[in-house]
């Protein structure tokens, strides 16, 4: 059996403009299907990014390059006249002015966990959106969505991972998501107890796969805005919130007078991880073909949260 090398991956189709860079242990021909904004899309591996920052931007256009490549095969393959294949090469290279900043801009991890029905995809939706989705549909996988930040002059982007509350729809992603993770948020549903009780669960399995307790968590009970289905008493959840060393968030994902409310779950969080680490790529070290992000001391924050 081949061992498992960790790599970056990158959506293989060179029409998508932003460019996700992130950590996943596959083997590098092998395609993987991760769903984004619902859409079933495939994305292929490509080696890690060199540790060096010197070295990282020819790590970043090796990627690049391999993708062009990829993009001109593609209209070869279709019979694609010069036009689509300066279209893809044009997308490439749009591909590669995205890549270069985000090679430049810290990423931070960030994964919404919690029962299936609780408001993952709508929270992350109105943090990355600005709105609440018309509909929603049960994750399957993973969603990933972004949203590029300031924080005391630095841009950082903050990528949620939407995950699956769905056992049958997350079985085969749970390493993924775990995997380099900054930081995790715990929803339930204020109207449903059990979403509440099954915190228990999501907690065990986020301390199972390794998860550091320095790693920031906090919870989020989701649906105030249903005043008379609550069932979740505000005490209660924050005796749990206090006994598992937690911040508590209750908000609305639906309310439009909450949205601030919700953008502060992730920005305080966004706050802590500046404040804590450095998560540049310059600071990946590969330990037995892994990539390990390196923690820098803590620096002092003038950050409001
Ligand atoms: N009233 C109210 N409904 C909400 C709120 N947030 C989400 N919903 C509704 O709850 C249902 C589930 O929302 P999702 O965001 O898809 O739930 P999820 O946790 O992502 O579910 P999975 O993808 O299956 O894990 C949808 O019908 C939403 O419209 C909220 O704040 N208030």
């Amino acid at each position: 059996m081949r061992p498992a090398i960790t790599y970056t991956v990158v959506p293989s189709h060179p029409a998508l403009h932003q460019l996700h860079l992130l950590p996943c242990t596959c083997l590098p021909s092998q395609p993987l299907h991760l769903h984004t904004g619902k859409k079933r899309r495939e994305w292929m591996c490509v080696p890690p990014l060199p540790p060096s920052s010197r070295a990282e931007s020819s790590g970043a256009r090796a990627c690049v390059h391999r993708l062009t490549v990829m993009a001109n095969e593609a209209a070869e393959n279709r019979g694609g006249t010069g036009t689509a294949r300066d279209a893809n090469l044009t997308s490439s290279l749009e591909l590669s002015s995205s890549l270069d900043h985000s090679v430049q801009t810290r990423i931070f991890k960030i994964i919404v966990i919690g029962d299936s029905n609780v408001g993952k995809t709508c929270l992350t939706f109105r943090f990355t959106g600005g709105s609440f989705p018309d509909k929603t549909e049960a994750t399957i996988g993973v969603d990933f969505r972004e949203k590029a930040v300031e924080i005391e002059g630095e841009k950082i982007k903050v990528q949620v991972w939407d995950t699956a509350g769905q056992e049958r729809f997350r079985k085969s992603m749970v390493e993924h998501y775990y995997r380099n993770v900054h930081a995790v948020v715990f929803v339930y549903d204020v109207t449903k107890m059990a979403s509440f009780e099954n915190l228990k669960t999501w907690i065990q399995e986020c301390n199972g796969h390794r998860v550091s307790p320095s790693v920031p968590r906090v919870l989020v009970g989701n649906k105030c805005d249903l005043v008379d289905q609550i069932q979740v008493p505000s005490n209660t959840a924050l005796k749990f919130a206090d006994a598992h060393n937690m911040l508590l968030f209750e908000t609305s994902a639906k309310d439009p007078k909450e949205s601030q409310n919700v953008d502060s779950i992730f920005m305080c969080l966004a706050c802590r991880l500046k404040a804590q680490k450095s998560l540049l790529y310059r600071d990946v070290q590969r330990e037995d073909g892994r990539v390990r992000l390196s923690h820098e001391p803590e620096q002092k924050s003038t950050c409001p949260c």
